[in-house]
């Protein structure tokens, strides 16, 4: 496992608050990863925590509280009490520097591959298409699918999609990524594929944060799990002592039924 002894906290986020329609989705909820760290994001349905990856990569705005990534606030920043939304282009330009892999894939349908993964490097980076072709194919053979440069997303798996939208995540050279439950739309022979490239990845020392509800998954990869629950960070800490011994009665019966539904 990637040693983040030393690592400098990359991400920090700071007592965010969302409220949505009548519901407040997230209270004060506060998180850090440092440098090559892995944090696993597990939870029950409905807990918040997509919300809380929509407001890490400026998705969605919170109502309270700060997001920084290397220091610098992500987003939106305090004016007096007020939070203020940061001009549309210097957010497009912070959220370059955050890789997001949603369920859904939400691979480019008109693209083939190659041009999926070339796409933001040249608009968004100013790439040269040489360079990034060549980035592409590097990044191809990474997720171990070479030979489906020139295919269009709907010839692919869904195990296959989602590697290619990693691939295209890391095209931007990200200084984060966030997986909102990457294997949750795929069969369970498909999910093993995928995970494994996350698995390579944090090896790398790659940063991640990742919502998932393969708890076996977080208990091998992660440094740091965290459940969720009712918009708050119910228990956090290292696998071994959230998963083995939770403290808090809501997450020794959220961890009992997911051990629960894994064994079926
Ligand atoms: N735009 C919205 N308007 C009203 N309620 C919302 C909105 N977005 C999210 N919510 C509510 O906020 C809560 C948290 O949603 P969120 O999707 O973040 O949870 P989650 O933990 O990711 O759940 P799941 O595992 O089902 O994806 C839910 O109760 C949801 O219904």
């Amino acid at each position: 496992m990637f040693d983040v002894s030393t690592g400098a906290p990359l991400v920090r986020a700071t007592d965010i608050w969302m409220n949505r329609g009548s519901n407040t989705v997230l209270k004060g909820v506060s998180i850090e990863a440092r440098k090559g760290e892995v944090i696993a994001l597990l939870g029950p349905s409905g807990a918040g925590k997509s919300t809380l990856l929509r407001c890490l990569n400026a998705i969605e705005m919170a109502d309270r509280g700060l997001v920084e990534v290397e220091g610098e606030i992500i987003g939106c920043e305090k004016v007096g009490e007020d939070y203020v939304r940061l001009p549309e282009k210097q957010v497009a330009r912070q959220r370059a520097e955050i890789g997001m892999v949603f369920q859904n894939f939400n691979l480019f349908p008109h693209l083939s591959v190659l041009q999926n993964i070339i796409d933001a490097p040249m608009r968004v980076r100013g790439m040269k298409k040489a360079d990034a072709v060549k980035l592409a194919h590097d990044l191809l053979a990474r997720v171990r699918l070479s030979d489906k440069a020139d295919a269009y997303p709907r010839h692919l798996s869904g195990g296959q999609q989602q590697r290619i939208a990693i691939a295209r995540a890391l095209a931007m050279n990200p200084k984060v990524m966030l997986f909102d439950e990457p294997t949750s739309a795929l069969d369970p022979h498909l999910t093993d594929e995928v995970l494994d490239v996350i698995r390579e990845l944090a090896e790398t020392g790659m940063t991640m944060i990742i919502v998932t509800h393969e708890v076996a998954f977080a208990r091998d990869v992660a440094h740091t799990v965290a459940v969720m629950g009712e918009g708050t960070i119910m228990e956090i800490g290292p696998p071994d002592e959230v998963l083995r011994a939770p403290k808090d009665p809501r997450v020794q019966t959220f961890l009992a039924r997911a051990l629960k539904e894994m064994a079926r």
